[in-house]
């Protein structure tokens, strides 16, 4: 956005300099109406809490009606209750337009109607505060003067003015009082564990972007620090407060790449006053009880994630059922039948045949009434067939014989019916391809090549649990199965303790009730971060949770940690069955400073991606990147990183290869230093930092990091994007570093 508070400032943007007289009147005027504002607002909390309270306590109904419609009112004044709460550092009001007209309207948190009906203050989604984002010198829609108010709690710190129409401004009598810069202010704060909101200073490419329909896929773009996850989180509030009825309905699904990543930006949509989004890590789609504990090598994971696994997937559904006893016999009206494993083998292959996870009618679960159908008609075939053996003439018609009653009355049929079509449960289907109980060349032989067999092979045997990667399989073999029908009580293991599998790579206790979590449902809107890091089978997985959705798509693909499909934004928009796509860019980095992404501008070079992929920074440090050349690796990541926590408040971490990370840890534990220092430094494996930031980062043995895998240079590149203050990186003497002579060398 061209606002005052964003530089560099746009060049026709006019601004004179009044005295501090002018600044003090100004800040005391917007300090009496944010009080106002306040006082209203802790009125109408108070008003609904008492009436919530007075809901609850209401006992004049005694029908269910009654109350029913009592839990309903009280709960709606506690949501609004809720609606009129902040904390003390959230600013309720951070912005002033001055109209043309001679209005003016205030832009903040929610919007405000006093005693007497007037607008004290404008939601930031509404149209009316659209301007506060958008209005540039060039196209002024009608702003005369924006200002932007630093403001925290009951307290208006600072302003910030930008006179959009300089001739309209003199008429009004406007003067314009320029403080620290806004934008300046709020990138230059510490970071907690948490990412805050950004309402007070969205910039104007960032407002199209939240502000933009939602009826088709958005995907949203730019490098590192551009604000691409904050802004898709701006774009959920905002969606929510146009169309409560879609989106609050039907729900909106916000995925993102890890637990890590998921707690980090949990706060933002409560501080917008939405607690209505569902937001989920990709493991946090596992069938309940199934716990993630590993990570796939990059060409394992380009396995796991392939399309091929669809069929995989299924049949190993049809290889996870028991075998059949080999004959079953029984005996109706006096007549022996007999039926062989073999024949019935035959038919459960043509019934297994047909199920898929394409529709709900044909899932496995689903088929379960059509299985039980197909054997009892088998039964009723054999039955007659030893009838007119035995010379007598068996009846046409199976109802009204009793024979269905005496099926269920016989004990051998009972056991056959439980082992032919049993109750399935993912995390068992799959262990059993994965411990290797069921043959993986057999079964997948025409479908994956030898050299993917092997690595699926290999990684499952080493595994020590279930990985990010086998979430999708599960998920698909979840899809197969389908929802256990409702009247079913049993878990499969009650059924036929044989499914059991022994020596699991993972921990598979999943009773079938609980397969179904419940984000799994129709949401309207699908966000997915990160996304270039999304495997083909995790892009059906997260689809399947929203087939008639609209989309927003966040990612970057120079941040790729992944060497296989999908490549480009069309071929995502394929695999959740979108024809196109529209793609918005973000350019500027408000994260990292301009020293630092001249070392990340040198390592994307290295891994010969285009270096302009990089966005250019918003603003210096004023301190270049240190490269630390050290034998102790360890010991100097540990001391650099303590130096850097005992500088400055704020967060610090420690980022290195998986190797690395238990000696970091228990060097930072036992080092000499104070307890708050200490715990503010965080240890943490090159690949679970992606969508994080921290104030101070200290990147350890960035050569291992590089030559992990295939795509261990942009690993190394988000590395270095974390910091939002300061880059130490670590290294061993003679280790290659990306981009060293932009670094202020330091020999340990
Ligand atoms: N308009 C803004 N005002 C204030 N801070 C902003 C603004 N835009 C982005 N930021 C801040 O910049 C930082 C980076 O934002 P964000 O994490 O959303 O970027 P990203 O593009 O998702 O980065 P990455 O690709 O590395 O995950 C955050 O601290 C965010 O709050």
């Amino acid at each position: 956005m061209s606002s005052a508070a964003t530089p560099p400032p746009a060049d026709d943007t006019v601004t004179t300099e009044p005295g501090a007289g002018a600044k003090r009147a100004a800040l005391e005027a917007e300090q009496d109406h944010l009080h106002r504002v306040h006082d209203r607002v802790e009125h109408l909390r108070e008003r609904a809490d008492a009436r919530a309270a007075e809901a609850a306590a209401d006992r004049s109904g005694s029908t269910f009606q009654a109350r029913f419609e009592r839990d309903v009112t009280a709960h709606h004044h506690a949501t609004r209750a809720a609606r009129y709460t902040f904390g003390d550092v959230e600013s309720l009001a951070f912005g002033r337009l001055d109209l043309r007209d001679g209005d003016d309207l205030h832009v903040g948190r929610i919007s405000v109607v006093d005693e007497s009906g007037d607008v004290l203050l404008v939601d930031w989604r509404a149209p009316a505060s659209a301007a506060f984002y958008q209005a540039t010198p060039a196209t002024p829609m009608d702003v005369v003067r924006r200002r932007t108010l630093v403001t925290r709690g009951r307290t208006v710190r600072d302003l910030d003015d930008e006179l959009l129409d300089a001739d309209a401004a003199e008429e009004l009598g406007l003067s314009s009082v320029t403080g620290q810069g806004a934008l300046l202010a709020a990138l230059s704060r510490h970071r907690t564990a948490h990412m805050r909101d950004i309402v007070a200073t969205i910039q104007a490419d960032q407002d199209r972007i939240i502000r933009s329909p939602a009826t088709g896929t958005l995907v949203v773009t730019g490098g590192p620090g551009t604000g691409k996850t904050v802004v898709a989180l701006h774009r959920v509030a905002y969606l929510l407060y146009g169309d409560r009825d879609r989106f609050e309905g039907r729900g909106i699904l916000v995925v993102g790449p890890s637990q890590a990543f998921t707690e980090y930006t949990a706060r933002v949509l409560p501080s917008l006053g939405e607690d209505r989004a569902v937001q989920r890590a990709l493991d946090g789609f596992a069938p309940r009880g199934v716990r993630v504990t590993g990570w796939d090598e990059p060409d394992v994971a380009a396995v796991k994630g392939d399309l091929a696994m669809i069929e995989v997937c299924r049949r190993a559904v049809a290889a996870a059922v028991p075998p059949l006893p080999p004959a079953t016999r029984f005996s109706f009206e006096g007549t022996t039948a007999r039926l062989d494993g073999r024949t019935l083998a035959g038919l459960r292959r043509r019934l297994l045949g047909r199920v898929s996870s394409d529709r709900d009618v044909t899932t496995y679960h689903a088929r379960a009434a059509a299985a039980d159908d197909a054997l009892r008609a088998a039964l009723w075939k054999a039955w007659r067939g030893a009838r007119r053996a035995a010379g007598a003439r068996p009846p046409e018609e199976r109802s009204g014989t009793g024979f269905d009653q005496a099926l269920e009355e016989a004990a051998q049929v009972t056991m056959l019916r439980r082992c032919f079509w049993p109750e399935l449960d993912p995390a068992d289907v799959l262990a059993r391809l994965a411990s290797g109980r069921v043959d993986l060349d057999r079964l997948a032989g025409d479908l994956l090549g030898a050299e993917a067999r092997g690595r699926l092979h290999d990684a499952w045997q080493q595994a020590e649990g279930w990985t990010l990667d086998d979430v999708a399989l599960l998920d698909e073999v979840r899809a197969v199965l389908g929802r256990v029908p409702e009247a079913s009580t049993e878990s499969p293991r009650d059924r036929d303790p044989g499914l059991r599998v022994t020596g699991d790579p993972g921990p598979a206790a999943v009773a079938p009730a609980d397969v179904e979590a419940d984000d799994y449902r129709d949401f309207a809107h699908v966000v997915v971060d990160e996304a270039q890091d999304l495997t083909p089978m995790q892009w059906r997985m997260v689809a399947r949770r929203g087939p008639y959705a609209s989309w927003t798509v966040v990612g970057d693909l120079a941040q790729r940690s992944r060497v296989a499909e999908p490549r480009d934004w069309d071929a995502v928009a394929r695999l959740i069955g979108r024809r196109q796509v529209a793609v918005q860019s973000l350019s500027v980095n408000y994260r990292t400073p301009a020293e630092i992404v001249e070392v990340a501008r040198a390592v994307l070079e290295a891994a010969d991606h285009d270096p302009d992929a990089v966005p250019r920074a918003v603003r210096e440090s004023g301190h270049r990147p240190t490269l630390h050349r050290t034998d102790d690796l360890v010991g100097v990541a540990v001391g650099t990183a303590l130096d850097a926590a005992a500088r400055a408040d704020g967060t610090v971490v420690l980022i290195g290869p998986p190797e690395l990370l238990p000696e970091l840890t228990s060097t930072l534990e036992g080092a000499e230093a104070e307890d708050e220092r200490r715990e503010r430094v965080r240890v943490l494996d090159a690949r679970t930092v992606k969508g994080l930031e921290f104030d101070d980062v200290v990147v350890v043995a960035p050569d291992r990091i590089a030559e992990a895998s295939a795509v261990g240079l942009h690993q190394l590149y988000v590395a270095v994007t974390r910091a939002t203050r300061s880059l130490a990186v670590v290294a061993a003497p003679d280790a290659p570093v990306p981009g060293e002579e932009r670094y202020a060398s330091v020999r340990a």
